[in-house]
Formats: structure tokens, C-alpha cells, sequence
């Protein structure tokens, strides 16, 4: 049997403020530092001992990884960073306040920007400071795979690839793997190990800082899913 840990970071900074993040780098809020120690701490007396970890290239998830890792005793495992579990890009909402937004395009827009499977937020344009492209941690990368804005849909479509080429065969080859991630990136990837349809992946919602357990068996079929806060 293999074990997948989802966690979503601690509470950022934008989390607190109600910003619309995505792809912007923000740091963990002290409450998110508190919860980042706290899933150490869970995942410890759970007895689960990741044996590779996986992150963004976002500095709110891989502290979270850090500062988890640092709790449960196992900060020498490998931690892989890639940026195809980013957040999903928020496009021209990057930095907006989401109450604000909801008092301007109302509420029903907003949740359709926010939990619809396939409408994606206003794109970037291009010199947009915001954009990818003008970030140099995207230097190395092929500027027609960097998005200007994402749907939940987009989001999957660069998550499942990676699962896919890259997480899928490493959790073959071990026993237990945490990934440290975000809301959006988790949920494609939730979307995708629990078959779930386009409509009920918008009714799923990732707490901060709370380690979910799948359960899997040798042909990465889930067999038990459950969430170490709900659990303790
Ligand atoms: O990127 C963000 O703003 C949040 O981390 C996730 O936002 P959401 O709850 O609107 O999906």
C-alpha cells in the first residue's frame, strides 16, 4: 500500500489580506508558519514517514514543506520544486482584494472565476509585471507553456502531465510521498485520483495546513481518503 499526503500551505500573507494570489510570491502569515509546524507535527503522530517530497516554486508551499518536514523529523528527504504545481494562475484578479472584486462583477461572477472547472479569470497581457514571462524563475522555460491566466481546467492540464511523467512512477518506487502544494494544484490533482466529475470538483474545497492521506494500492487506485485534522 502507498501513501500520498496532499498539503496545501499554511495561510499566506494574500490569504489574510483576501488577495487573489496565484502565481504571486508571497510568504506564509505567522498563523501559516504555526500551521505549517502543526502538519509536521500531525503527519508525526499519524507515524507517516514521507519518503520524497514535492513542491512548487512558490515560496508559501516550500516553506511549508520546510517548516513541516523540520517538525516531523525528516528535513533530509529529497524536496522536488517544480512550477507545474504552482497555484493556478489568477491572471488579471493577481493582487485584487476577492470581497472588493465581489462588490464590483458581484458574486456570482466571482465564483465563477474562483470554482468553475473551465472559465478562466481575465488573461494578462504580456508586459504585464505580473506576467510569467517577466518573472526570471521562468527563465529556462518555453514562453508558450507559461500561462496568463488558468481555469481549473488549465490548471489540470499542466498537473496531470507532471502526475503523470513524474509523480505517479516516484510514488511507485516508495512508500509514502507528501506533496506541498496549493488549493487549486490539489484540487486537479484530487479531480483526477478521485475520478470526479467537472461538477462535483467545484464543490471541493482544501483547508490550509491539513494534511490529506490517500491510500493507494500497487496500481495507484485509491482505496481510503482522510484528513489528519479532522482525524486528531
Ligand atoms: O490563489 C489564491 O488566491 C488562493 O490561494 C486560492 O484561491 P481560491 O480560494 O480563490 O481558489
Amino acid at each position: 500500500m502507498k501513501k500520498l499526503i496532499l498539503l496545501r500551505h499554511g495561510q499566506s500573507i494574500w490569504n489574510l489580506e483576501n488577495r487573489f494570489t496565484g502565481w504571486h510570491d508571497v510568504d506564509l502569515s505567522d498563523q501559516g508558519r504555526t500551521e505549517a509546524v502543526a502538519a509536521g507535527q500531525l503527519m508525526a503522530d499519524a507515524g507517516l514517514k514521507p519518503d520524497i517530497a514535492y513542491t512548487s516554486v512558490l515560496t508559501r508551499a516550500i516553506r511549508t514543506a520546510f517548516m513541516g518536514l523540520d517538525s516531523l523529523g525528516r528535513l533530509w528527504i529529497p524536496l522536488i520544486k517544480d512550477w507545474r504545481l504552482n497555484e493556478r494562475h489568477y491572471g488579471a484578479l493577481t493582487g485584487l482584494n476577492k470581497a472588493e472584486t465581489a462588490e464590483q462583477y458581484g458574486d456570482e461572477q466571482v465564483h465563477i472565476w474562483r470554482r468553475s472547472f473551465a472559465t478562466p479569470p481575465p488573461p494578462l497581457d504580456r508586459d504585464d509585471a505580473r506576467h510569467p514571462c517577466n518573472d526570471p524563475r521562468y527563465a529556462g522555460l518555453d514562453p508558450a507553456s507559461l500561462p496568463a491566466t488558468e481555469s481549473l481546467e488549465d490548471t489540470l492540464d499542466r498537473v496531470l502531465p507532471y502526475w503523470q511523467s513524474q509523480l505517479a512512477p516516484a510514488l511507485a518506487d516508495c512508500s509514502t510521498m507528501l506533496i506541498a502544494a496549493h488549493g487549486n494544484s490539489l484540487r486537479a490533482l484530487v479531480k483526477h485520483l478521485e475520478g470526479l466529475s467537472d461538477e462535483a470538483i467545484t464543490g471541493v474545497e482544501i483547508a490550509t495546513g491539513d494534511p490529506l492521506v490517500y491510500e493507494l494500492d500497487d496500481g495507484l487506485s485509491v482505496e481510503r481518503k482522510y484528513s489528519l485534522r479532522e482525524r486528531s
